[in-house]
């Protein structure tokens, strides 16, 4: 068999996008520990532009960036596809994915504010997610339909992420809670027996993110 590592973190929702979905292909890899205090040198060689986790390392070959690496999970391992065969469908899989990384800073900038700034960006989370749950899940169950989909493993993060940021930042009104039909998506996206079993403890990630958290704010909360 040919070799495949992960190179992940715990702490982190793009390491978990590329091993839930590796698991919900049933594949087997190595998943490699990385302290990205003291990033190893198999990691330095293998996303030099970045030097981020994850990487996935197949045959030697490594992929960097988690949504790249989800597609070519998709394309290498076809079984239990992740996105719809409809060349339509699929390509607004895609549209939704590429939204939700170009959106990236936007939802992250209530975490790394404080004051007016904070408040600022916790208002713009929410109507990002107030986007996504009109005009990219609307009724459905999940993004893609009636089954798991990439955009879902995609968007995890507002599932099992998002309210854990909020509270370490101190604003827990943000989060799918203020969305019924995200809030919905979010509940039955947490119970599935991949999720939930292959989730970091909460206490412990809300310990790192409020640790997180004051060192990010500390230069401001001084100055
Ligand atoms: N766009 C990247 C983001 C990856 C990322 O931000 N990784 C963080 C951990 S959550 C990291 O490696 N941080 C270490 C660093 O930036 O030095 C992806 O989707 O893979």
């Amino acid at each position: 068999m040919e070799e495949l590592k992960l190179l992940g973190n715990w702490a982190s929702p793009f390491s978990y996008r590329v091993l839930w979905a590796l698991k919900h292909k049933g594949v087997k890899y190595e998943y490699v520990e990385e302290d990205l205090f003291n990033k190893s040198e198999l990691l330095l060689r293998c996303n030099p532009i970045h030097k981020q986790i994850p990487v996935l390392v197949h045959a030697g070959k490594p992929v960097p960036e988690s949504i790249i690496i989800l597609e070519y999970i998709e394309d290498t391992w076809p079984q239990n596809p992740l996105l719809p065969l409809d060349p339509h469908e699929r390509t607004m899989a895609r549209f939704w994915i590429k939204f939700g990384e170009d959106k990236a800073p936007i939802f992250y900038k209530f975490f790394h504010t404080v004051g007016d700034e904070q408040v600022k960006g916790t208002k713009e989370a929410e109507e990002l997610l107030k986007t996504i749950e009109e005009y990219g899940l609307g009724d459905k169950e999940f993004f893609g339909g009636e089954e798991l989909g990439l955009t879902d493993i995609a968007y995890g993060w507002i599932a099992c992420w998002l309210d854990v940021l909020a509270e370490a930042a101190g604003v827990e009104t943000l989060g799918p809670q203020s969305f019924p039909r995200l809030q919905a998506w979010a509940e039955r996206f947490k119970q599935l027996p991949l999720i939930k079993d292959n989730l970091p403890d909460r206490h412990k990630m809300l310990t790192f993110f409020k640790s997180r958290r004051e060192k990010i704010i500390a230069p401001a909360a001084t100055s």
